[in-house]
C-alpha cells in the first residue's frame, strides 16, 4: 500500500486546433508520484503548465496518452466516476481562490464533503479544524468578499484539503500574494503534507517554494525535464 503510485501519467499529449493549425502544447509528459511525495513544476509563461495540471487532475480530456490516479484509469471513467475520484482523491488550488462569494469560509470548506450528502453537523467539526489549522479560527462565518487575498488562499488550501486528498495539485497557488502570506501558505503545504501525507504537485515560480520540493521538474517544448535544485 506504501508504494501504491498516487498519479501516474504516460506519453501524454494536447493540442489545440487554431484554425487550420494544431498547436502541440504537451508533448510526451511522463510522470509518476508516489504517496507523500512533493514536487514542483516550473517553467516559462505559456509553456502550458496550467494544461498539465487540468489533464493530470482529470478536469480536461488529452489527445493522447494514459493518467492514473490511484490506479484507476481517469479518461476510460464516466463523467460522474471521475467526479468521484476526484472529489476523493484530488485537492486542488489555483492562482485565484475560486471561492463561493456567497458562501461563508466555513461553507466554502465544507462543500466537498456536503456534496458527498454527508450531514453538515457531522463533518463541520473537521471544518473549523482545518481552518483552525491554517490561521482563521476568527473568520469561519466570514465571506469571502471580507477576506484579504492570503485570507482566502488560505480558505482555498482548507477547501483542497478538507477531504484528505492524496493528491494536492497546486497552479502558482501563491502568485497574487505578498511575500508574508506566500510564506505562510507556503508552510501550511508542507506542514500537511507532513501531517497528512499529501502528495503535493505545485506550479510555482518562487525558488524558496521549489527549494523545499524533493524534485523540480521543467516544463519546456511539451516535455518534463529534472532540473538540478532550485537556490
Ligand atoms: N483551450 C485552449 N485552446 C487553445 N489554446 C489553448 C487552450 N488552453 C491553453 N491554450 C494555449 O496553450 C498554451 C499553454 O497554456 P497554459 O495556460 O497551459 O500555459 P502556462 O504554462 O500555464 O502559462 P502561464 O505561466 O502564463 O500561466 C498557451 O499558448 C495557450 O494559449
Amino acid at each position: 500500500m506504501s508504494e501504491q503510485i498516487i498519479l501516474s501519467v504516460e506519453h501524454l499529449r494536447q493540442s489545440f486546433a487554431i484554425g487550420r493549425e494544431r498547436l502541440e502544447v504537451i508533448r510526451d509528459v511522463n510522470l509518476q508520484v508516489r504517496p507523500g511525495e512533493r514536487l514542483a513544476i516550473v517553467g516559462a509563461s505559456g509553456q502550458g503548465k496550467s494544461t498539465l495540471m487540468h489533464l493530470m487532475g482529470g478536469l480536461e480530456r488529452p489527445s493522447g496518452g494514459v493518467v492514473r490516479i490511484l490506479g484507476q484509469e481517469v479518461y476510460k471513467l464516466s463523467e460522474s466516476a471521475r467526479s468521484r475520484l476526484r472529489n476523493q482523491s484530488v485537492g486542488f488550488v489555483y492562482q485565484l481562490h475560486r471561492l463561493l462569494p456567497e458562501f461563508t469560509a466555513l461553507e466554502n470548506v465544507l462543500l466537498p464533503l456536503l456534496i458527498r450528502r454527508v450531514p453538515r453537523r457531522s463533518v463541520e467539526p473537521w471544518g473549523k479544524e482545518i481552518l483552525t489549522r491554517v490561521g482563521l479560527s476568527e473568520r469561519l462565518d466570514h465571506k469571502p468578499g471580507m477576506l484579504s487575498g492570503g485570507e482566502r488562499q488560505r480558505v482555498a488550501l482548507a477547501r483542497a484539503l478538507v477531504t484528505r486528498p492524496a493528491l494536492l495539485l497546486a497552479d502558482e497557488p501563491t502568485g497574487n500574494l505578498d511575500s508574508e502570506s506566500a510564506e505562510s501558505v507556503h508552510q501550511l503545504m508542507l506542514d500537511l503534507n507532513q501531517e497528512l501525507g499529501t502528495a503535493l504537485v505545485i506550479v510555482t515560480h518562487e525558488p524558496a517554494l521549489a527549494a523545499h520540493m524533493e524534485h523540480v521538474l521543467r516544463l519546456q517544448d511539451g516535455v518534463l525535464q529534472p532540473l538540478d535544485a532550485v537556490h
